[in-house]
């Protein structure tokens, strides 16, 4: 083990009130024996944020053990931090690494259903033989995190807490569609979310739920149950970090994505479905502005977020070289806004959803929508996550989901029923809000622009296959021809 991690182990058995579980002896065995597996398979997690850059070594935040390694089945929770040479475009500032939440079983030897979770096998030390796993994908270990949130426990440097009732004998399945985190279905009752890359701090996740629900807002399913780690987790850390939430699930639902393309297939017209949802939206924002509190930009604040605009512009065509020819045309969208920004306009802010697209709509068999994961950009630090910003950055956020669609389906793009939609959706969103986005054009084409930007980083480093779809809203954007 290296002395990092044996320090690691150290800090958290020593600082850590364990009521039930510690790290033993044996969990330093399993620590070592981890590092070269995770080098591997960490990496390859459609979860991990640092692609593209090599993971050199691993130093170890907290590890608490849930089930006995000695017993047919072990489990191990754990925060690692995952070092990574820095990429250029972060400007070689020292970073401690980013920290991931993983949940380990090991066993002698792993059931054929549980194949897919299969992260190696231990050959030398106290393991040797035995098999380690994602555990999530198995139900007794996804068993044990519901039982501790139902019974409110601690252990460890864990805690687990609870507002709702939850029964005893949900029977467990994770979820395997591509997701930022990792999610488990408790009998299509709750779904609890573990966030993969944890930060100390309040999380929007589960801030913003939670401010929802004391508004008595529907749109957004209440949290249930959580679970934190302490801020004695990690030395020089004075804030819990939130590791999960647990929410009811939307039986029967299905997304806005899925919807979106479905229609689209059929060449139907998906405006009445926009405009609903342009109405949710306005409530999520109604209830938020009422929850916590609003600003007014002015001038300085305007400026500050139009360089942030500009420098992730920067940044993005540094990164993708097909952004280039369209860059003094984007910088443009910026500049209008701060130019009107210099002639005295202000703006309000306030909490918003921050990444807002269809696949964060959930529709009910009875036609309601709801909206989910309040993570906002995942990339970002917490403290920007929970920034007031106009709510514009939402709606332009759905509008470019709109124009996604139009452009995924499958056949020739569809621009007329992305337009549709999007007038549609700003429709919905003036009749409850009483504003219609449309009237502030600058902010909203900024926004865009700067989601536009943001998505083709996302695709390139996710989904390369998908990048002309941000790129030809670039294109259009910019004005069509590269500068
Ligand atoms: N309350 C819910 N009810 C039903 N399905 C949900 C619920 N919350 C999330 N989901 C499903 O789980 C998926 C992942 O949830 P999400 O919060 O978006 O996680 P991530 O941050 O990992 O993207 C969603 O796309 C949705 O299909
Ligand atoms: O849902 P996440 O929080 O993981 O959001 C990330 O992944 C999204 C893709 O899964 C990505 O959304 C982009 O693709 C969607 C279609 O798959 C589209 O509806 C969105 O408009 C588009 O931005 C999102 O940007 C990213 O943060």
């Amino acid at each position: 083990m290296s002395e990092a991690m044996s320090q690691a182990v150290t800090r958290s058995v020593t600082t850590s009130p364990v009521t039930s579980g510690s790290v033993t002896t044996s969990g330093h065995g399993l620590l070592a024996s981890l590092d070269p597996l995770l080098r591997e398979w960490l990496p390859r997690q459609r979860w991990f944020a640092g692609k593209g850059r090599p993971v050199t070594g691993f130093s170890l935040v907290a590890a608490t053990e849930l089930l006995p390694v000695e017993g047919k089945l072990g489990l191990y929770h754990l925060l690692v931090r995952a070092h990574q040479p820095l990429a250029a475009v972060q400007g070689h500032v020292p970073h401690p690494g980013d920290c991931y939440q993983l949940l380990i079983g090991v066993r002698e030897a792993l059931p054929p259903r549980l194949a897919p979770a299969l992260i190696g096998h231990v050959h030398e030390g106290p393991f040797a033989g035995r098999t380690v796993y994602e555990a999530l994908y198995d139900p007794r270990p996804a068993e044990v995190i519901l039982e501790a949130l139902r019974s409110q426990a601690r252990i460890g440097g864990l805690r687990f807490e609870r507002r709702g009732e939850i029964r005893p004998d949900l029977v467990p399945r994770m979820v395997t569609a591509e997701q930022s985190n990792s999610s488990v279905i408790y009998g299509d009752t709750f779904i609890l979310k573990l966030l993969r890359r944890v930060l100390p701090g309040v999380n929007p996740d589960l801030e913003l739920p939670l401010a929802l629900a004391r508004e008595g807002c529907p749109r957004v399913p209440p949290p249930t149950a959580w679970m934190t780690a302490e801020a004695t987790i990690e030395a020089g850390t004075d804030e819990p970090y939130v590791l999960g939430v647990l929410q009811p699930f939307v039986q029967g639902a299905s997304d806005g994505w899925e919807l979106a393309l479905r229609e689209l297939a059929k060449g139907e017209d998906f405006s009445a479905e926009a405009r609903a949802l342009g109405r949710a939206t306005a409530e999520v924002h109604t209830a938020l502005a009422r929850a916590l509190p609003t600003v007014t930009l002015g001038h300085l604040q305007l400026q500050s977020l139009v360089d942030g605009m500009t420098e992730r512009l920067e940044a993005a065509a540094q990164a993708v070289p097909a952004l280039q020819p369209y860059a003094p045309a984007l910088r443009s969208a910026f500049e209008a806004l701060a130019d009107l920004a210099g002639e005295g306009e202000t703006w309000t802010a306030q909490r918003i959803h921050g990444d807002l697209h269809l696949g964060q709509c959930l529709r009910s068999p009875a036609g309601e929508w709801s909206l989910i994961d309040f993570e906002g950009e995942p990339a970002k630090p917490l403290a920007e996550r929970r920034m007031a910003q106009p709510v514009e950055r939402d709606v332009a956020g759905m509008l470019r989901s709109f124009d996604y669609a139009a452009h995924s389906a499958g056949g020739p793009p569809a621009p007329e029923w992305a337009e549709a939609c999007r007038a549609a959706y700003c429709t919905g969103y003036a009749e409850v809000s009483g504003r219609d986005p449309r009237t502030d054009p600058v902010l909203l084409r900024a926004y865009e622009t700067d989601k536009a930007i943001y998505e083709v980083l996302y695709e390139a480093r996710h989904r390369p296959d998908w990048l002309p779809v941000p790129l030809s809203a670039v294109r259009r954007l910019a004005g069509s021809a590269p500068v």
